[in-house]
């Protein structure tokens, strides 16, 4: 699916509007964007919510899969939204019990993201959810990740792509046919 079916004009001007430039953050060279202006306008966030919540329903997921950490203030209102469960993917060292590792490179440094490894039931279908799309590094390996703990990718939705960075690009073979679908585009 492409931006424009998975968010209306009004809303992708309502959430854009709402996305701060930060030049030079958190390193020289790096616009960082800032969600923390859409985050504190509850008419932009439930709107962003609701539309988040819309795919996982059209794409049949059965779990939403939240990236930290941003994409755990997304995701989990979302999955509750859409009446389906909530599982986190962290940074490497916060999950108790069995996880599956996996690291990965992104704009500004490198990481490594855990899942636990029962965190998912036979059949399950995942929507991964993020705030920002950028190298597709951090998606790339969500993606890995709950192939390797057992479940289905029902797709990946974030509220903002760099397109500039190529991550639909990289994210494509891993995605493997499943939608990629982003509210807004720069
Ligand atoms: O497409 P990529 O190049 O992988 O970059 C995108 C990721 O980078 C940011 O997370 P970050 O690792 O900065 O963590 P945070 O959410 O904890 O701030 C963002 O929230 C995405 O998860
Ligand atoms: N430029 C950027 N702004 C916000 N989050 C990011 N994650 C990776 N690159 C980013």
């Amino acid at each position: 699916m492409t931006t424009t079916e998975a968010a209306s004009a009004e809303l992708r001007e309502l959430l854009l509007g709402r996305i701060r430039d930060v030049p030079d953050y958190p390193q020289p060279g790096v616009v960082f964007k800032d969600i923390t202006p859409l985050l504190a306008d509850p008419a932009a966030f439930g709107a962003l919510v609701d539309a988040l919540a819309a795919l996982a329903d059209r794409h049949g997921a059965t779990k939403v899969v939240g990236l930290e950490a941003r994409g755990f203030i997304l995701a989990a209102p979302a999955a509750a939204r859409a009446g389906i469960g909530f599982v986190p993917v962290r940074k490497a060292g916060k999950l108790p019990g069995k996880t599956l590792a996996q690291s990965y490179e992104l704009e500004y440094g490198t990481a490594e993201i855990e899942v636990q490894t029962d965190a998912f039931a036979a059949g399950d279908r995942v929507l991964v959810i993020d705030d920002v799309l950028a190298t597709g590094g951090t998606a790339e390996a969500s993606l890995e990740l709950i192939r390797r703990a057992g479940a289905t990718v029902a797709g990946v939705a974030v509220l903002l792509e760099l397109g500039f960075l190529g991550g639909r690009e990289r994210l494509a073979p891993a995605l493997d046919g499943a939608p990629l679908d982003t509210l807004v585009a720069v």
